[in-house]
């Protein structure tokens, strides 16, 4: 872990040299992120993050709001540029090889901006197709897809006409259908009802078990704590705990020590206007 004073950006650094691990990706980790930084403004969002994501790891990322997950998880995957940091997929640098590294991975950001004036079979299609597959086979895993999120009956709605939860889980199967070998989803499981995230969870486990890594961040620590063999604590940008789940939590809970580690619980003093009686 590496930290830096908050009001400064962390030192200028030398091009950081890719973990070792051979000149193919085989046995590398499928994420390795190295002093990543970022500033919006004089806010600082993300203060120098070192993280290993062990391949075929199931890799929960928790903090509290406002921790920098989803800045942390956009530099990582090419969507927003670091001031200073490098990420690494499966060995492929993510900002020298861009496509090469997005071309490993399946991506369900936060917030996601869809072309929501297609359909959910159209647009899961498109994401297909746009990933270089063969017709025939997309439309075969859409339907696949369909089926197992339980849109097959909305497969003719326009995503602009679904739910929170619809999208979502329209967004995750568009994540899905190249199958890729690193999977990073940030709050998969929001608005989703329990039947649907289930549903995810088992299709998240089966990928795992086959090789897949997923890195999902998530509020629920006690999904985390089931789901997750992995997970990083971030608070002020900075990694607070990262290790298997059972050496972070510590014979604890999850959720004990997760507020143990970031604090901050509050009283509801000076809220006496709120009593009722
Ligand atoms: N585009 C932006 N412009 C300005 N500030 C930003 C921007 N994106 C994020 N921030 C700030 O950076 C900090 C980290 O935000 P981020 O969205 O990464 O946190 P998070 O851990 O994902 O939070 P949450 O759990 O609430 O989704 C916050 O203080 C946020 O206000």
């Amino acid at each position: 872990m590496t930290s830096h004073s908050p009001s400064e950006p962390p030192p200028a650094q030398e091009p950081l040299q890719p973990p070792a691990g051979g000149s193919t990706s085989a046995g590398r980790p499928a994420l390795v992120l190295r002093g990543l930084a970022k500033r919006f403004g004089e806010k600082v969002a993300v203060n120098g993050i070192d993280l290993d994501v062990p391949a075929g790891s199931f890799y929960g990322l928790v903090g509290p709001n406002g921790a920098g997950k989803t800045t942390t998880l956009s530099m990582a995957t090419g969507l927003l540029r670091p001031d200073y940091g490098q990420a690494w997929v499966h060995g492929v640098d993510v900002w020298e090889s861009p496509l090469d590294a997005k071309r490993l991975m399946g991506i369900l950001p936060d917030g996601v901006r869809l072309f929501d004036r297609l359909t959910g079979e159209q647009l899961v299609t498109y994401a297909g197709l746009l990933r270089g597959m063969d017709r025939d086979e997309v439309a075969g895993r859409v339907a696949d897809l369909l089926r197992a999120l339980d849109l097959a009956q909305d497969a003719g709605t326009l995503v602009v006409d679904y739910s929170a939860g619809m999208t979502k889980k329209i967004a995750l199967a568009s994540a899905l259908v190249h199958a890729p070998r690193l999977l990073v989803l940030d709050e998969p499981f929001e608005s989703v009802d329990p039947v649907s995230a289930a549903n995810i969870r088992d299709i998240l486990a089966t990928y795992v078990a086959s090789g897949g890594t997923v890195i999902v961040s998530s509020h629920v620590m006690d999904l985390v704590q089931r789901m997750c063999d992995h997970v990083a604590v971030i608070a002020s940008g900075t990694v607070l705990a990262a290790g298997t789940v059972d050496a972070v939590r510590g014979g604890a809970s999850l959720e004990d020590r997760f507020v143990e580690l970031v604090g901050g619980r509050n009283t509801a003093e000076g809220l006496s206007w709120l009593r009722t009686s």
